[in-house]
């Protein structure tokens, strides 16, 4: 195991930066979960599916609100102007034409009700947790870090490749139809963590501003992993549901 909390101690030439930070996805990005690994595999229930999209919705709901904030805390206009593209990716013209809307429409071709998905009233403690956090990290740590925390979408290509053909293949209810959020993101989260690398490589310039880029995409990563450990143990195993959450017999 890697030890990346001393990874840039020496100063790294920004090209040894993006190493390192490649090699924090490679260990840590959630495509390593073992639930990401049963989803794959084909051996998540429906309502385990059903659990991943309601919770997830919480995560895709509370993206273009904190690109909001980076975007205000931005006095560089050519950030601004980059980064705005990711608000109009995911609200879309009239805020129901974007990404969000076609994540609510997988969670309802799942046979998930819209209104109880959009309420989130059924997600997970520790989903509502970690979105609250990566809420606060983009508001409050430095612009630097809170960029550089969107950089585990230099790794959602992969993902996506994995779960898209897999899902397709190995559960008869899904169809190119319900996974359609998925078509226009692996170029979207190409452009914006080329834009994003960019940026942390020529404004990380001493040893500790680079670890402290380092230190964001773990954070993330954790966050992205701990989304799914919630799921695991609420959903992978009987009796576990939090009070209130989502409970796969109940709500069909
Ligand atoms: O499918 C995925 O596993 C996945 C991962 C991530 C990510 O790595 O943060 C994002 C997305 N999807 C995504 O759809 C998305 O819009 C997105 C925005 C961001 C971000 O941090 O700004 N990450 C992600």
């Amino acid at each position: 195991m890697t030890e990346f909390s001393e990874a840039a101690k020496i100063g790294l030439s920004p090209s040894g930066l993006e190493v390192v930070l490649r090699q924090v996805g490679a260990e840590r990005y959630h495509n390593r979960h073992p639930y990401h690994q049963r989803m794959v595999n084909g051996d998540l229930t429906r309502g385990e599916l059903q659990a991943w999209a309601l919770n997830r919705y919480c995560y895709q709901a509370m993206i273009p609100r904190k690109d909001a904030i980076i975007l205000a805390r931005s006095e560089d206009p050519a950030l601004r102007a980059a980064w705005r593209l990711r608000i109009e990716d995911h609200d879309g013209e009239d805020g129901w034409s974007g990404g969000i809307a076609k994540w609510l429409h997988l969670a309802t071709s799942l046979g998930l009700d819209a209104d109880a998905v959009k309420s989130e009233r059924w997600a997970l403690p520790a989903t509502r947790f970690a979105v609250g956090a990566y809420y606060s990290f983009c508001a409050e740590r430095p612009l630097l870090q809170a960029v550089a925390s969107s950089l585990t979408e230099l790794f959602s290509p992969v993902i996506i490749s994995e779960r898209v053909p897999a899902m397709l293949a190995r559960y008869p209810y899904i169809t190119e139809d319900t996974l359609a959020y998925f078509r226009k993101r692996p170029e979207q989260a190409s452009r914006d963590s080329d834009f994003a690398l960019a940026y942390a490589k020529k404004h990380a310039v001493t040893p500790e501003l680079q670890q402290s880029v380092i230190d964001a995409l773990v954070f993330k990563c954790d966050l992205l992993w701990a989304m799914l450990d919630a799921l695991q143990h609420a959903y992978g195993e009987p009796g576990n549901v939090p009070p209130g959450a989502f409970c796969p017999e109940e709500a069909g």
